[in-house]
């Protein structure tokens, strides 16, 4: 049975493996492109007030580029490719203007920069790649920069810059791996219902779409099925409520026993549940939902001196005979459901033919 986890946390979770959502990446990117051209420009007037009118020149060329990429990156579909290409290109400026020969030394604290920009932008696997070999780089050439290679005073500089900029990589890195991991738990809680573990409503909702949207293009079939546990308020009021949590949670733990690893489970609500069985002929489904109606019949459960068993009602409709879209077929399964209630409950209905199952067991909840 496939968890809420494996559908849909899939896209939300890879965008928050690699740093930022992708509508927040891009709209960093753009201000980050918009900062670095208005930045150039500025460097481009003093270098050609300086004399550099060549430098500054280039310097305008690339402003104006990174304006137009600004513009550009409000739609492109290759965002990833455009993080990496301006981030290769930005770290190797900054040592680059670290190796210029009358480079000033607070050109060094762009070391410092990489991880965070890297990080932000990539996450953490890839940040911490693309990072260290440029802070390395950057150490390197600074140390370079000190001269005199051993002296106390050369070493103390060097090990200042490398300390600074080993914590910013360490605090980033811890940083970003709180995050991923606050944001998985999070998405898991949106998803997933507290009580039993199952999908939740929503959840469930959205892999009904995505199922009608595969199915209608490889030309598979699935069965929708409707649960609910017969007379379950019963148990509430006779046991209290922590008996009722009790038989949710044995029941989601059943049904996540007997489906098999492409169906799919959730609870809808109350003491509602939702399947999803992939690849089923009516038949099949059928005899499939009346083995999980008879084996939570024949469940008992303990509850202090009390012993706890239910039944349950089951409305089955099949895609597409049933209805090709969502709400159809919810509606159909529904209405399955609701005649094996008023027929009394504990069996299983189809969704238009009136074909049922009656129970095998004697219809009776606590
Ligand atoms: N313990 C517990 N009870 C819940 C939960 N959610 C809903 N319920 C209870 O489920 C009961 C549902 O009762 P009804 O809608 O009358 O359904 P029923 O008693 O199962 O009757 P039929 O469906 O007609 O067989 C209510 O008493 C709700 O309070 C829950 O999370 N935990």
């Amino acid at each position: 049975m496939q968890t809420p986890q494996s559908m849909d946390l899939g896209a939300a979770l890879d965008q928050s493996c690699s740093g930022l959502r992708d509508s927040h990446r891009r709209s960093l990117m753009r201000l980050l492109f918009m900062v670095t051209g208005a930045a150039l420009l500025v460097f481009a007037c003093l270098q050609i007030l300086n004399g550099f009118g060549w430098v500054g020149l280039g310097e305008i060329g690339a402003s104006t580029l990174l304006f137009l990429g600004a513009w550009r990156l409000r739609t492109t579909p290759h965002l990833q490719l455009w993080i990496y290409t301006y981030l290769l290109a930005l770290f190797s400026f900054f040592l680059a203007i670290m190796l210029l020969p009358d480079a000033s030394v607070t050109a060094f604290v762009w070391i410092l920069m990489i991880p965070v920009l890297a990080y932000l932008l990539l996450g953490r696997r890839a940040g911490l790649l693309l990072s260290l070999p440029f802070m390395l780089a950057g150490a390197g050439i600074y140390w370079h920069y000190l001269g005199e290679a051993g002296s106390p005073a050369v070493l103390i500089d060097l090990l200042n810059l490398v300390l600074c900029a080993a914590l910013t990589l360490t605090f980033v890195h811890v940083y970003e791996m709180r995050r991923e991991e606050a944001e998985r738990r999070l998405v898991d809680m949106a998803q997933t219902d507290a009580l039993t573990g199952l999908a939740n409503r929503s959840t469930f909702q959205a892999t009904l779409h995505r199922t009608i949207a595969e199915n209608d293009r490889s030309g598979a079939v699935f069965a929708l099925v409707i649960m609910d546990i017969d007379h379950f308020k019963i148990i509430n009021d006779n046991l209290g409520h922590d008996a009722g949590d009790l038989v949710l949670r044995s029941i989601g733990q059943q049904l996540r026993e007997r489906l098999r690893s492409t169906d799919f489970v959730g609870r809808l609500g109350g003491e509602e549940f939702g399947l999803i069985l992939r690849d089923v002929t009516p038949a099949t489904a059928f005899e499939l939902v009346d083995q999980l109606r008879q084996s939570i019949a024949r469940r008992e459960l303990d509850y202090g001196e009390a012993r706890i068993r239910v039944t349950a009602s089951f409305g089955i409709a099949h895609w597409p005979e049933h209805g090709r879209d969502a709400e159809t077929l919810f509606c159909m399964a529904d209405q399955g459901l609701y005649r094996g209630k008023r027929a009394g409950r504990n069996c299983v209905f189809g969704a238009d033919t009136g074909k049922s199952i009656r129970p095998l067991l004697p219809d009776r909840a606590v």
